[in-house]
């Protein structure tokens, strides 16, 4: 049911910030959105889910039992997929089912997550990935059609990041011309994927293939699990939730088991290898590690996934800090905003700007993405390890920095930041998962350092390397570079320190090897010093892309709008540089007064930014809907909206509670 909410003035602290604004909002909202068409279709899209949907609930997510949330969110999953189904994907075009669009006007549906959100963000691009053309006519027009609802189950109770240790196995057999699924153990027992524990009825599996008596590694499958009918689990499958946890509260994440249960030869999805009828193993794929493919997709998505999120927060704290006073300066003057606060400038600009950061690296990371699947699907699988070096540490650091700026958010928020009616801890704990799902954060980077190690091998003997890592080129063989406070000079800066911390590595790796230790253990044993230096050449790779698809994209803007993009980028390298004055130390020949100068033009940038700080997260359109906020609101009533939050809690739907008769009373009247 939809509830009405009551329509208020713009608080006065808001609508005098909007006055300042020397920038025009919308050129800057076209920027985020890709283009002034896309930002005309987006709003044409939500418009079309928001004034269709039941968007708002009557009673708050947070006050239902873990039942009732769930019920409520399949409810809603239906109204969102018709709507998707019949009237988004005819705007965005069916081939973008994956859309940002479509994802961000979910967020007005689900305070959480929908239980559907890994049919669409994991099972079907997974068929999309991995089927052969005749399995992607059988499976995918039912998927998107919701004829079947799917999930994915790759990781194990034992195991999820060393997915060859994985235990569910899939042994074929040629009699019957099936592959007889089993759960060996109960540490292989599928456990957390998506919508799995009670919303689907179909799921992709990853198992060890057996034929012929060879183990061949992990393959996907695709398994039904329920009756379409009856929707019970058909025999030989045991499948549940896994019961509660941080976030994720209104989606099923669930368990899976299989007991010798068997599935059709033609359900192996077969794009990179197959298993013919007489259990003959073809491998087809150039590169091992293809069937890995849809992890890479949801790794490259994460990143703008993070800039929308970051955008929510800092929406909300800024709104919030505009409406919020607090201490008196001096006596007898009015109490600031405390949005005037430089303290509270620096917790909240670097969200502002670090989300246009991540936004704009993200299609370019997506373009990259794209380019690198044209060329594997032409066979030339080349750029392979340096796309997979990207999305691994660009994922790492993006929902890391996100989830510490959005803490910072709440922490901006004081109290009333700790409400769930402010959406921030929904917001905190949904990507918080998203620095472990789909590779943790210490094992991506790990897996980019190999790439680094190797890269910087080849340009030490002189030989050029790939495009993110050409920096090594220049800087492999050089102590410290010279330190130069323009932009070019900082982006070197972060480009040095990321070759000195790779040097520095590969020069731990030889040493300890020189002791004798194999290279197993050298390698173990700088692991420390390798997730360093990987999270130093994301941050060269963030800083470089962001500033030149910035100055890209405001080639042809206005130039009050260039300015304060401008200013925005300034601010984002400047917020890295002194958050890393030690490495810049190390490998610059930056002085103490070049630091002391750098704090300075900070603390400036932070005073210039100031006025327009409201609107710069208005640019990031999103609608009251989106935001579920009682501080973030575009009027800024926020007190009468806690307050009107606040009735909703089940405990003040009667006067007195009935634990004080059952219990408070006998104990006050010492009868207990
Ligand atoms: C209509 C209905 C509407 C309903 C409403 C909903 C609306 C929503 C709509 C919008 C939809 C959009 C959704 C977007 C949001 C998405 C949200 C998604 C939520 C996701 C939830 C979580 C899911 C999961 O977590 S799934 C499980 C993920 N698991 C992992 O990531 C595991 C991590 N581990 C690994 O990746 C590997 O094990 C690894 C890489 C650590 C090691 O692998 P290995 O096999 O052991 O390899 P190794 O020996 O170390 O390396 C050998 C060699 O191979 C290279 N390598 C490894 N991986 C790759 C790769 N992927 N590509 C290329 N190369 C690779 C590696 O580098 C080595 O190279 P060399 O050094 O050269 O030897
Ligand atoms: C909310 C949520 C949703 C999820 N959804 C799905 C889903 O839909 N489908 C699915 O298949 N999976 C899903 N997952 C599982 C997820 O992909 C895994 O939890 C994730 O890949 C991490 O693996 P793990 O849990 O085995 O952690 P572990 O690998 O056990 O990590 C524990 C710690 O050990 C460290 N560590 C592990 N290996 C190394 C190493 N080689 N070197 C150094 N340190 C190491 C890690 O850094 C970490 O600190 C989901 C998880 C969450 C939290």
């Amino acid at each position: 049911m939809k509830a009405n909410r009551p329509k208020r003035d713009v608080h006065p602290d808001l609508a005098r910030e909007r006055l300042k604004c020397n920038f025009n909002i919308e050129e800057v909202t076209n920027i985020i959105d890709g283009g002034k068409d896309k930002t005309l279709e987006r709003k044409k899209i939500e418009d079309i889910a928001l004034n269709n949907g039941a968007c708002l609930d009557e009673i708050p997510d947070e006050c239902l039992s873990i039942k009732e949330r769930y019920e409520n969110a399949i409810r809603k999953s239906c109204i969102y997929s018709n709507i998707v189904r019949n009237e988004m994907l005819e705007i965005t075009g069916m081939e973008n089912f994956e859309s940002p669009v479509l994802r961000r006007t979910a967020d007005a549906f689900f305070k959480d997550i929908s239980p559907f959100m890994l049919h669409l963000g994991m099972f079907v691009p997974t068929l999309i990935g991995q089927s052969t053309p005749e399995q992607m006519a059988e499976w995918l027009p039912k998927a998107l059609d919701m004829k079947i609802i799917g999930a994915y189950a790759q990781t194990e109770l034992g195991h999820g990041t060393f997915i060859r240790g994985l235990e569910t196995t899939a042994t074929y057999d040629p009699d019957k011309e099936e592959f007889v699924l089993h759960s060996p153990t109960i540490t292989s027992y599928k456990w957390w994927a998506g919508g799995l524990g009670k919303t689907a009825n179909h799921c992709v599996v990853m198992a060890q293939l057996y034929t012929q008596g060879e183990c061949h590694g992990t393959h996907l499958f695709i398994v039904q699990i329920r009756d379409l009918d009856t929707h019970m689990p058909l025999p030989g499958i045991k499948v549940g939730e896994i019961g509660p946890r941080m976030g994720f509260s209104s989606a099923d994440n669930g368990f899976l088991g299989f007991n010798s249960f068997r599935i059709p030869r033609q359900n192996m999805l077969m794009k990179h290898a197959k298993v013919e009828k007489d259990g003959c193993y073809v491998k087809s794929a150039k590169h091992g590690k293809l069937t890995y493919g849809t992890m890479v997709f949801i790794r490259v998505t994460l990143v703008s996934e993070m800039s929308f999120n970051l955008s929510k927060a800092a929406t909300i704290a800024i709104r919030y800090s505009a409406v919020r006073r607090q201490t008196e300066l001096r006596p007898n003057e009015p109490e600031p905003q405390i949005l005037d606060y430089p303290t509270q400038q620096h917790k909240l600009f670097i969200c502002i700007a670090t989300a246009h950061a991540f936004q704009l690296t993200s299609k370019w990371l997506w373009d990259t993405f794209q380019a690198v699947m044209a060329d594997v699907r032409k066979g030339n699988v080349d750029a392979l390890p340096e796309l997979h070096a990207l999305s691994s540490c660009l994922k790492a650091v993006s929902t890391s920095d996100a989830l510490s700026h959005i803490e910072q958010c709440r922490f901006a928020c004081g109290g009333h930041g700790y409400m769930l009616s402010s959406n921030l801890p929904f917001i905190y704990s949904f990507v918080a998962a998203t620095r472990t799902y789909e590779g943790d954060y210490t094992v991506l980077l790990l897996q980019t350092a190999r790439f680094l190690v190797k890269a910087w091998e080849q340009a030490e003997s002189g030989n050029n390397v790939t495009p993110t890592v050409a920096y090594l080129n220049r800087t492999a063989n050089t102590k410290r570079v010279v330190w130069d406070n323009t932009h070019e000079g900082i982006i070197q800066s972060f480009q040095a320190i990321a070759a000195g911390k790779i040097g520095q590595c590969v020069r731990s790796i030889r040493d300890r090897i020189k002791s004798g230790m194999d290279y197993e253990d050298a390698w173990l044993m700088t692991t420390v010093q390798l997730v360093a230096a990987a999270e130093a050449h994301c941050r060269a790779v963030l800083v470089n892309t962001y500033w030149n698809e910035m100055i890209r994209l405001t080639k042809s803007s206005s130039a009050n709008v260039k300015t304060v993009m401008h200013q925005l980028a300034v601010l984002y390298l400047m917020y890295w540089a002194l958050e890393k004055t030690g490495d810049l130390l190390k490998y610059s020949s930056v002085s103490k007064q070049d630091l002391d100068d750098l704090q300075r033009r900070y603390e400036e940038l932070l005073a210039a930014l100031r006025p327009n700080a409201v609107s710069l997260v208005d640019a990031f359109d999103l609608r009251d809907e989106i935001l579920h906020s009682s501080l973030g609101s575009y009027d800024g009533c926020v007190y009468e909206r806690l307050m009107e939050e606040a009735q909703k809690s089940p405990l003040n739907a009667e006067p007195v509670n009935p634990s004080f008769h059952k219990y408070i009373k006998p104990l006050m009247q010492g009868k207990l």
